[in-house]
């Protein structure tokens, strides 16, 4: 399959201040992305830039193998065949949301037809008639969604398009507009920094820090093998603990663990061992015991801050069916498929 796009070596500065540092991915048709990060680490500045608003000053972005950007050249946002849904909407206020839909694409010759088509695929043909004002935030962006698909763009691109709904909308129209998406096999760049909805959105994920990419591959790779400590504490939830290698184990106060990369380090090298909450499993018959400091209850599960009798932190997440009480010791074990290990920090 031939890349869609691709990103290479690419620097993007404002006011010579370099805010995008030799960033590269490639992306096949008809994948979802997400560019995750903190705030101010780079996201738009990328995205704007694969939509021909932002220049580059080093590499080359290029789509379906012809390059739209190089340093020396900028080929205009229009002619790029790139859709973008932004977080406000920007919908035209004094046109109907069949006319909003229909903007781009005036000479389009079956252009009712196509409204018509766009209007049932995001659930929004009874109201066609109405002014953004009369919509909801969830019923807008679902008509700029429609705005972008119009003119049948090679790649979309979605900047923080659900952030302004309440958390609910929110995971219901991202799984709505992935499904039309994945349905019409449209590619997409969503740039967000709330990592549950990369999470149900994207095919790939690339994790951002400071205008660098850390790591780019599956949610499911992201979380379970991070490439650094900074992706493995932006991503989900874990502590560190603290350890040392000991032949093809880890010795760690909560006991021996498997060490997944024996060969990488000495012996008795100082190591930090990820922990996340579901790695950690009570065992009434453990002699390793710990005291639950918080409890925080979640409905199907409750997650557990536990102190360990070093006073190393760590959490679990059990079954709400087992109910503990605070202040309570209990025994608990190691049970991690996945061993995310780093070399601990030299102070
Ligand atoms: N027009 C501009 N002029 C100068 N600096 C800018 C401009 N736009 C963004 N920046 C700076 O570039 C850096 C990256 O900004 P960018 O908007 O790309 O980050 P982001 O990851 O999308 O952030 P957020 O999640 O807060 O939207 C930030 O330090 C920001 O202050």
């Amino acid at each position: 399959m031939s890349t869609l796009l691709s990103l290479q070596n690419v620097c993007c500065a404002y006011d010579e201040q370099p805010v995008v540092q030799d960033f590269g991915f490639t992306m096949q048709p008809g994948e979802i992305c997400s560019l995750l990060g903190p705030s101010g680490c780079g996201k738009t500045t990328v995205l704007r830039a694969i939509a021909g608003f932002e220049s580059i000053t080093t590499g080359v972005i290029s789509l379906c193998g012809k390059p739209l950007s190089t340093p020396t050249s900028v080929k205009p946002p229009e002619q790029r065949q790139i859709g973008m849904v932004f977080q406000d909407y920007a919908l035209f206020p004094h046109l109907t949301v069949r006319q909003n839909i229909g903007f781009g694409i005036v000479k389009h010759p079956q252009r009712q037809q196509r409204i018509t088509r766009l209007l049932e695929m995001t659930n929004m043909t009874a109201f066609e008639h109405r002014y953004p004002h009369e919509l909801s935030g969830g019923q807008q962006q679902r008509v700029a969604l429609a705005r972008a698909m119009a003119t049948e763009p090679k790649l979309l691109l979605l900047d923080e398009p659900f952030s302004n709904l309440d958390t609910d909308l929110r995971r219901r129209l991202s799984f709505e507009v992935r499904q039309i998406l994945k349905d019409q096999g449209i590619s997409a760049i969503l740039v967000t920094h709330d990592q549950e909805e990369a999470f149900a959105f994207a095919d790939q994920i690339g994790v951002m820090q400071q205008g660098q990419l850390l790591q780019w591959n599956t949610p499911y790779h992201i979380y379970h093998e991070p490439a650094t400590q900074f992706v493995a504490n932006f991503i989900g939830q874990g502590h560190f603990l603290p350890g040392q290698v000991q032949g093809k184990h880890l010795s760690t106060e909560l006991g021996l663990i498997n060490n997944p990369t024996p060969h990488r380090w000495p012996e008795g090298s100082p190591i930090e061992v990820l922990l996340r909450p579901d790695d950690i499993i009570i065992d009434t018959a453990s002699t390793i015991r710990a005291d639950i400091i918080y409890k925080t209850f979640m409905g199907a599960t409750t997650q557990y801050t536990l102190r360990l009798k070093t006073g190393s932190i760590i959490e679990s997440v059990l079954s709400s069916h087992h109910d503990y009480d605070w202040d309570e010791e209990i025994g608990i074990r190691i049970d991690a498929q996945h061993v995310v290990v780093f070399p601990a920090p030299s102070h």
